[in-house]
């Protein structure tokens, strides 16, 4: 028995190996001013899988997410050493156009944030902003993305009305539509479903269970029933640092760190 769950986990370890990392991470440190939200992380983001980050509010999970698209150079105080890379290539290079990230890496935040526009256009922006125009594929393309946003048949016939009269869960749905009609590699999200009744929350989860087919996705989650059921990978946080990283069910089950055991369980955050 004991051998045979040993060959399971080198079979495991051997397609790990193979899978394709989408983000490497390399000793990334971020400060605000003087005060250093990420220290050290060293994190490998896997292809076609769901990460989870999750840990205590004020860890730096929502700031390491945004470090990915580098939507945290928005803000001026802002600094940070070590890389981040991207397929490979360093998205801290001055050369590196963030414009060309941000068709790659689309994300979807705690609060759903449709625009003032109809269903139709709120899925058709990103495609028109990258110069599509024929009406036909536009609305390829919109059917497409709702239907991958699993949203399709509760607006089908409603298009053209403004996206402001769906539910919460409806927006939240329609902003992975318009996520996923610029075709991008992978999806950070930010807490999708914080703001969410819990059937959109149900949703939400299966929706992103599918996606990961085609995406690979990182969620960042205050809710450690929803890292487990979701994802393939866990990384823990604590001020600031990467506690813990590994395969989720094993995070979940059999902690290597006393800290992460600590947190799950429940007896602090
Ligand atoms: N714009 C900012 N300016 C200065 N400090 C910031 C800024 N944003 C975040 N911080 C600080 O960085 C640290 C990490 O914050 P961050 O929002 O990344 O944590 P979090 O784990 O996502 O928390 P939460 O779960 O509460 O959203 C905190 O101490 C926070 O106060």
């Amino acid at each position: 028995m004991e051998v045979k769950i040993m060959e399971r986990e080198q079979n495991q370890d051997a397609t790990d190996k193979k899978k394709s990392v989408v983000y490497k991470t390399d000793n990334l440190n971020l400060w605000y001013g003087k005060d250093q939200a990420l220290k050290n992380i060293d994190l490998d983001i896997y292809e076609n899988e769901v990460t989870a980050i999750i840990g205590p509010s004020g860890c730096g999970k929502s700031t390491y997410i945004k470090t990915l698209n580098r939507m945290v150079e928005l803000i001026p105080i802002v600094k940070t050493s070590g890389k981040i890379l991207y397929r490979g290539k360093n998205i801290f290079e001055k050369s590196y156009g963030v414009e060309e990230l941000r068709t790659q890496v689309g994300m979807v935040f705690q609060k759903p944030n449709p625009f003032p526009k109809s269903i139709y256009d709120n899925v058709a922006y990103g495609p028109r902003i990258h110069g599509i125009k024929d009406k036909k594929i536009l609305d390829e393309i919109v059917e497409t993305s709702l239907k991958g946003a699993a949203i399709w048949d509760e607006v089908k016939d409603r298009l053209k009305e403004n996206a402001y009269g769906l539910s919460g869960g409806q927006q939240q749905r329609l902003c992975i539509a318009r996520c996923l009609a610029i075709e991008p590699d992978v999806i950070l999200m930010d807490e999708p479903t914080s703001a969410l009744d819990p059937i959109s929350t149900i949703k939400v989860e299966e929706l992103v269970q599918e996606l990961k087919m085609n995406y690979s996705i990182i969620i960042v989650t205050h809710n450690m029933q929803q890292a487990a059921r979701i994802s393939d990978r866990t990384a823990f946080f604590l001020n600031g640092e990467v506690v813990e990283y590994d395969k989720t069910n094993k995070l979940f089950s059999n902690p290597s760190d006393k800290r992460t055991e600590d947190y799950i369980t429940g007896r602090f955050g």
